[in-house]
């Protein structure tokens, strides 16, 4: 984490108060909530929903924060505290962000895509801690506040940072790759997340490239190479960027060419490896990501034959296909993080698939931000469900309700239950679980539907 005295934060950040009696105190890492204060520490207050951060920043300085930043249009700032007036507290946290990136030797890795992004940077990660000092996006601190603290959160003898970069926007990407300045990238896939903000798949994939934007000369751009709103624009960027992709069809330079689903994970074999290869989470989507990592990690020197070491010690960031077990013995898929259609209809075709189970059971709820066409896309992943394969399917909210309008005509009435509230999901669900019942949870976060998993395990 970053570690400077007052005197160099002032020549990184433009401050507009008096700082002499502060310079020679030295900051070490940067956070934006009072609670989470570690000594030494720079707090950024934030205004929020619920409150001003400015109103912490005493009890910040009390806990151990060296300094505070404080936005030159809130009144009364603490005096004779160690206080740096800014004019924007966000962009003094981007800045500072932006000028400690380019003093370290660190090589950039940034991931973007519709779906997969925390997972495939997990992964990447996972499989360069083999042979590098490796530093992560925590959790899901992909945005203009996220990416910038995980940037002041590295350390200077880090190798390899691995950047995750989300959007709900044109033009967030092109501010993240700008300030992070990435040796390589890697676009997922494009799908429909926040399609209601952008408006169509073809506006998402632009949102998406603009990652090339900051990637250095000669850096590496791995695509999903599946998906023909990536493909179509590659000619643009021939001779300044080295393209390689991956993706199921045997167009991609790497290419699945086995793969079997394990009762916890998959094993799978490429076209570029005589290895088979060990991945330790379930479903198919996942050796895609999988395969976008081994790709990043091979461009730093990592052999295929080193790469199941890595590929073992993934851990996924919770709710994202993570299996729990429930009070009846039930297996549980809690992938309750969010929910798109791409990604629900991965989810559900995994639980298809898998073997070995009495009873399979859905339970899914509303995939927000979807735009005008909301409606359609819940009910066609109801009629997309096979009768042999799933038993039966709880639905939870408004646009859960189409998902079960699409399943009446495939699973028949008897098997499909529409709920708006959970408790009365929950307990007509417990009616129908056994030790050999798996049952998938998914939908939107503003469902919050861990809440049912977590009833399922008391
Ligand atoms: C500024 C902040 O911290 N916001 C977080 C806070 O929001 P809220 O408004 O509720 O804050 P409060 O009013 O409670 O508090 C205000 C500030 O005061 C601090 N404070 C409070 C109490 C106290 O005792 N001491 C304090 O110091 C407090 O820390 C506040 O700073 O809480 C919410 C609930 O936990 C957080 O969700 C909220 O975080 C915001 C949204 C945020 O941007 N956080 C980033 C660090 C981040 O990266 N969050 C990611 C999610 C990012 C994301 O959704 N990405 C999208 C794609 C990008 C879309 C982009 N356009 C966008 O809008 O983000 C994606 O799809 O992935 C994460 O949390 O996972
Ligand atoms: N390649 C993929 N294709 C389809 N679904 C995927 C893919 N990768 C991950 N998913 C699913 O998408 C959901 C979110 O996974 P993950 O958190 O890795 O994506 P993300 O892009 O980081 O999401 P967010 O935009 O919220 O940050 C999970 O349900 C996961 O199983
Ligand atoms: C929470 C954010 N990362 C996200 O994924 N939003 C969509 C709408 C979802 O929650 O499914």
């Amino acid at each position: 984490m970053i570690r400077k005295s007052i005197k160099q934060i002032s020549d990184m950040i433009s401050i507009k108060n008096d700082i002499t009696p502060f310079v020679d105190l030295i900051v070490e890492g940067v956070t934006i909530d009072s609670r989470k204060i570690e000594k030494g520490n720079l707090f950024v207050p934030f205004k929020g929903e619920n409150v001003d951060g400015h109103k912490y920043v005493e009890a910040a300085i009390a806990k151990g924060a060296a300094a505070a930043l404080w936005q030159s249009d809130v009144p009364n700032p603490p005096a004779h505290l160690p206080i740096l007036l800014v004019d924007n507290c966000l962009l003094a946290l981007q800045e500072l962000a932006r000028e400690y990136r380019h003093e370290l030797p660190v090589k950039v890795v940034g991931i973007t895509g519709s779906n997969g992004k925390t997972t495939t940077k997990d992964m990447t990660a996972g499989l360069l801690s083999v042979q590098y000092k490796v530093q992560k996006t925590e959790g899901n601190f992909n945005n203009e506040i996220g990416l910038p603290l995980t940037v002041l959160g590295l350390d200077r003898d880090t190798e390899i940072a691995v950047l995750e970069m989300g959007m709900s926007a044109i033009g967030e990407i092109e501010f993240l790759t700008k300030l992070a300045c990435p040796d390589a990238i890697v676009i997922t896939n494009i799908g429909e997340s926040h399609l209601l903000d952008l408006g169509s798949r073809e506006a998402i994939a632009e949102a998406k490239l603009e990652i090339l934007l900051g990637l250095a000369n000669g850096g590496l751009a791995v695509i999903n190479g599946d998906e023909p709103l990536l493909m179509d624009r590659l000619q643009e960027h021939q001779g300044t960027i080295h393209f390689e992709t991956f993706g199921r069809k045997d167009t991609n330079d790497v290419f699945p060419t086995e793969i079997q689903q394990l009762g916890q994970g998959n094993r799978f074999k490429i076209n570029a490896s005589n290895e088979s290869f060990q991945l330790p989470v379930l479903g198919t989507h996942n050796i895609l990501n999988a395969m976008a990592a081994m790709l990043i990690a091979k461009h730093f020197a990592i052999p295929y034959e080193k790469m199941n070491d890595g590929l073992a010690q993934i851990k996924l960031t919770h709710m994202r296909m993570e299996l729990v077990e429930g009070k009846h013995g039930e297996k549980i898929i809690n992938d309750a993080y969010n929910a798109s259609p791409t990604s629900m209809l991965a989810a559900t075709d995994l639980v298809s698939d898998l073997q070995g189970y009495g009873r399979k059971i859905l339970v899914l709820g509303d995939m927000l931000e979807l735009g005008a066409e909301e409606e359609q896309y819940h009910y066609k992943i109801g009629t997309g469900l096979h009768a042999d394969k799933i038993d039966l399917l709880f639905t939870y909210g408004a646009l859960g309700e189409q998902i079960a309008k699409g399943a009446r005509s495939v699973l028949g009435e008897q098997r499909v239950f529409a709920f708006t509230d959970k408790a009365g999901l929950i307990r007509e669900l417990k009616q129908h679980l056994d030790a050999q019942t798996l049952v998938l949870v998914k939908a939107s976060r503003g469902m919050k539907l861990e809440e049912i998993v977590t009833a399922l395990q008391k």
